[in-house]
């Protein structure tokens, strides 16, 4: 049942039945794509976890990764051991293999969201499923990995975003993303509304953005470099202790600037196959707009992160950030 759910969610069928046992505990759903796993003796250290996938419909590589796990689970092979909320975010875009549909689903995640359409009722419908979940686990630490892949290449290919807000980070975070084969850590500088922005600045989640390679069509990604990942996830499902790693083999960054396209007219002065974190020296032209006009590194090199000329007007072209020191 657990393996037909991403399916049948991606057929838009509505699985059935809609809930029953699974190993160590029971399975529910809650909205179309959004599946609540409850353990009948939940791990005393246990955080509530929300597993989120294919928010982009065209990052696959994260919905395979979930799809195994969530077959270990139903084959008897995991227990179930924290309450969880699995997510497949964007089920008509993935139908499509495209990023969105009308508009990019990760910046729409805010309480004050007025927009009308298919993207934000679906950003409505998660905010108020992640809402409940986490209302029915007040005690727990809540956790929320959102999964993606990068549109490019990437001197680091597996990363994470730490979302920016006021609630800081636990520490054993970063020996778990370092145990789980993450080389780069990517600390935003402002609010973003995104996914997992909504889960750390509304409900003081430890939530980041997770970059696990390069987005590929079904079928085509390598799920090898994504091992260690995959047994982080299946201890969160466990209720386990994550392995850990040492937080000093990541690199970490802090974001600096945005660059937004402000007009029709808005260019990358590099080429678009530039992989993520190449670094730009003084003086380097980055982008020109007609709006906003030239954009240039100042006495400080920068790296570009997500670099993507063709984004909706006012949204970000491109994060460029500068090295940081490791936290704590
Ligand atoms: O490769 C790209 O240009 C985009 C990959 C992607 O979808 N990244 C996320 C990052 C979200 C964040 O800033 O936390 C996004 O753009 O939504
Ligand atoms: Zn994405």
């Amino acid at each position: 049942m657990l393996t037909e759910w991403l399916d049948h969610s991606l057929e838009g069928r509505t699985p059935s039945p809609a809930e029953g046992k699974a190993p160590g505990g029971r399975f529910r759903l809650v909205a179309p794509g959004v599946l609540e796993l409850v353990p009948d003796v939940p791990a005393t250290q246990a955080s509530a976890c929300v597993i989120s996938v294919g928010i982009h419909g065209n990052e696959t590589a994260p919905m395979e990764l979930l799809g195994e796990s969530l077959a270990r689970l139903e084959a008897g092979m995991l227990r179930l051991g924290a309450p969880l909320l699995v997510i497949l975010g964007n089920p008509e875009a993935i139908r499509r293999g495209e990023r969105y549909v009308d508009t990019n689903l990760n910046r729409l995640f805010c309480r004050d969201l007025e927009e009308a359409g298919d993207e934000p009722d679906r950003a409505r419908a998660l905010m108020a499923a992640l809402d409940a979940f986490y209302a029915r686990h007040p005690d727990r630490p809540r956790l929320h990995y959102d999964l993606h892949t990068a549109i490019r290449g990437s001197r680091y290919p597996r990363f994470v975003v730490e979302p920016f807000a006021e609630s800081p980070t636990p520490p054993e975070q970063w020996r778990w993303l370092a145990a789980a084969g993450i080389q780069a850590v990517l600390h935003q500088h402002r609010h973003s509304w995104t996914f997992s922005h909504y889960s750390k600045h509304y409900h003081g989640a430890a939530a980041f953005t997770l970059e696990l390679g390069r987005a590929l069509p079904f079928g085509h990604n390598d799920l090898a470099p994504l091992a260690p990942m995959g047994r982080l996830l299946e201890a969160l499902i466990e209720g386990r202790e994550p392995a850990a790693g040492d937080p000093g083999a990541m690199t970490f960054f802090r974001a600096e600037h945005e660059l937004v396209r402000h007009s029709e007219a808005f260019r990358l002065c590099f080429p678009d196959d530039t992989p993520n974190f190449s670094e730009f020296p003084p003086g380097t032209p980055l982008a020109e707009d007609a709006v906003a006009g030239e954009t240039r590194v100042g006495e400080t090199p920068l790296s570009v992160v997500f670099p993507n000329a063709k984004v909706e007007l006012g949204a970000r072209a491109a994060l460029l950030v500068v090295p940081s020191p490791p936290p704590g």
